[in-house]
């Protein structure tokens, strides 16, 4: 096999609920991760040496040095096989970088599961979900998408059955925020109002709605704990999710770390209505309409 390619969704966090800081950095989370219809590709193609090259729209905010998830993800996978590999990776993006859609940790899965195919490795699920586990918290749910609850770093999953398809509108911002930025934020915040930080809980009336597909309740539930960190970092989020309320959207919510907004939408029609009404009356540049839940890491 000479070229494989692979396809990746972005997600949004249905709930995001944050405990305290760990010792090592990180924070436990309740996080609710949910895949929806915008897709990074990634083709791994025969080479000597592992190298990366990036196309489509967001081009050129993406590193290709070996900073990039990509290269990391092939060279650990390479490292887990014991042997010297090599693929050239090529990224045709579409997920907003640094958006808190998971941009990066989409194209990281997408190489575990190219590279494991073009190497014939055969490395079973589980293996390509472990090294992810390594390459960053978000990284397994990439590899597994659909709608999933993670717990630890994020990393730990339980798949979530969903009662339908829910739709989606994302006002894409200018410019990315940095999650370590918006996690110290969050915790800044939360120093600054000496609050107990209660441990995450799973919300139970969100899973009845996601279970049952009932997207009025979903909306209604939403919940991001970083929400208040990215709107501290970046003010001018707050009137665009004001917007999103007042033309109909059931939910309104900064997705993960931010800056992209979520808008839950009643259907398919709604979401490309509520789409031309953020756009059309200048409260998003951009806005793109999505669907989820949706494969994760998969060949095409
Ligand atoms: C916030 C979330 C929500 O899904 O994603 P984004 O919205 O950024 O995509 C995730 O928790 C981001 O996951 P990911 O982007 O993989 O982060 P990592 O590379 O593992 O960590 C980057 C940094 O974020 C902070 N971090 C991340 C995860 C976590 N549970 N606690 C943290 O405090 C740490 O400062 C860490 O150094
Ligand atoms: N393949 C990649 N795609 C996007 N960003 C990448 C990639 N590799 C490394 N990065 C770096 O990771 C940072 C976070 O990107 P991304 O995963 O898109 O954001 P988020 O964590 O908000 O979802 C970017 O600013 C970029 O410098």
């Amino acid at each position: 096999m000479s070229s494989v390619t692979v396809r990746v969704p972005a997600k949004v966090n249905v709930q995001l609920s944050v405990g305290p800081l760990r010792e090592d950095g990180y924070h436990d989370l309740v996080n609710v991760f949910h895949a929806v219809s915008i897709f990074d590709e990634v083709m791994a193609k025969e080479s000597e040496s592992i190298t990366v090259a990036v196309h489509g729209k967001w081009s050129d905010q993406v590193p290709v040095d070996d900073s990039n998830l990509a290269i990391r993800a092939a060279r650990a996978l390479a490292k887990h096989a014991g042997r010297t590999y090599g693929a050239d990776l090529i990224i045709q993006k579409a997920i907003p970088v640094a958006g808190g859609m998971a941009g990066g940790s989409a194209d990281a899965a997408g190489a575990l599961v190219a590279c494991n195919e073009l190497w014939g490795l055969g490395l079973p699920f589980e293996d390509l979900m472990e090294i992810a586990g390594d390459l960053g918290s978000d990284v397994p749910f990439s590899l597994l998408g659909g709608t999933a609850v993670g717990t630890g770093r994020g990393e730990q999953l339980s798949e979530l059955p969903t009662g339908g398809t829910f739709h989606w509108v994302f006002a894409l911002a200018n410019g990315g925020l940095s999650t370590a930025t918006v996690y110290a934020e969050c915790d800044r915040l939360r120093e600054a109002a000496a609050a107990d930080v209660p441990w995450p809980q799973l919300d139970d009336t969100l899973m009845e709605a996601l279970g049952t597909g009932d997207a009025y309740s979903l909306g209604a539930h939403l919940s991001n704990d970083l929400q208040a960190a990215a709107l501290n970092l970046r003010p001018e989020l707050a009137p665009t999710l004001d917007a999103g309320r007042q033309h109909g959207a059931l939910g309104a919510i900064v997705s993960g770390s931010g800056p992209t907004c979520a808008f839950l939408a009643i259907d398919a029609t709604h979401a490309r209505d509520l789409a031309q009404s953020l756009t059309a009356t200048g409260a998003a540049h951009t806005t793109v309409a999505a669907h989820g839940p949706v494969h994760g890491a998969t060949l095409v």
